[in-house]
C-alpha cells in the first residue's frame, strides 16, 4: 500500500526502507520526540520529505493531488478538531470533504451509541468535553470509510475503559472492511493488543551518516 525509500526530513526522519501492507493495522511506537507524528504526516502529504520517496498504491505521493489523497488516506490528529456547529455538523463534515453522500440521522445516532457518546445530534459540539470531542472526531473519521486511517494518539484524552471501547470499535470496523491503519501510540499495551505489526522508531531510523 505504501512503500518508503531513503526518506529524509530535516534531522528528524531518516528511514531507508519501510513497507506498509494493505489490510493490516500498524502501530508506530517510540519515545516522545522520536518523529512518529512527523512520519505519519508524510503518508498523506501533510509534510513533504526533503529527500526520498513514498509511494501509495505504486504511485509517488509527490505526483498525487493531496486533496484526493486525503480523501482516501484520512488523518485523525493528536488534538481533535471541532468545527463550529452541532454534533451532527461535526460528523457530516468529513463526508462532505470526502465527497460522499450524507447519511441518515439514524446512522449517526447509532454511531454515537457505539462511541459511548451520550449526546444529541443537535447539541453544540464546542460544549463537549475533551474526551467527548476526541470521540466525536473519531466518529467523523470512521464515517468517511477511508482506505487508510492515520491515527495520532487517538485515545490520549480517554480513560482506560473508554479507550478499550473505542479501540475495539475502531479495529473491528477497519478489519471488517479490510482497510489499513497506521496508529501512533505511547502505549505498549495498545500496540500489542490491537496491531498486526509494531513499527519501532528505533528500528527504522538510521543513525546519522549511515544512509547511502
Ligand atoms: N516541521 C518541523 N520542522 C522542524 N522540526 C519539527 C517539525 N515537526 C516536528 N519537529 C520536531 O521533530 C521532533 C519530532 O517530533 P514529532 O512530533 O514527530 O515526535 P513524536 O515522536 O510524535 O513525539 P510525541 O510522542 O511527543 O508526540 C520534535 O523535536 C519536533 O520539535
Amino acid at each position: 500500500m505504501f512503500s518508503i525509500n531513503q526518506l529524509v526530513f530535516k534531522d528528524i526522519i531518516n528511514v531507508r526502507k519501510l513497507e506498509i501492507e494493505s489490510g493490516k493495522i500498524y502501530c508506530l511506537f517510540g519515545e516522545s520526540g522520536s518523529g512518529k507524528s512527523t512520519l505519519l504526516k508524510m503518508f498523506n502529504s501533510m509534510l513533504t520529505p526533503d529527500q526520498g520517496k513514498i509511494t501509495y498504491k505504486d504511485e509517488s505521493i509527490a505526483d498525487l493531488d493531496p486533496i484526493q489523497l486525503r480523501r482516501e488516506v484520512v488523518m485523525l490528529g493528536q488534538d481533535p478538531i471541532v468545527f463550529e456547529g452541532t454534533v451532527r455538523d461535526n460528523l457530516l463534515i468529513g463526508l462532505q470533504f470526502a465527497a460522499k453522500e450524507v447519511v441518515a440521522n439514524q446512522v449517526l445516532t447509532e454511531l454515537l451509541k457505539e462511541l459511548h457518546l451520550a449526546k444529541d445530534l443537535d447539541e453544540e459540539a464546542d460544549k463537549l468535553s475533551g474526551g467527548e470531542q476526541q470521540r466525536l472526531a473519531f466518529g467523523r473519521v470512521l464515517l468517511m470509510d477511508a482506505e487508510v486511517y492515520l491515527m495520532d494518539e487517538p485515545t490520549s484524552a480517554l480513560d482506560e475503559n473508554t479507550e478499550t471501547v473505542i479501540m475495539d470499535l475502531f479495529t473491528k470496523k477497519v478489519r471488517n472492511a479490510g482497510k489499513t491503519a497506521i496508529m501512533v501510540t505511547h502505549s505498549k499495551g495498545i500496540a500489542e493488543k490491537y496491531s498486526d505489526e509494531i513499527i519501532y522508531m528505533t528500528d527504522i531510523l538510521m543513525k546519522e551518516g549511515t544512509l547511502s
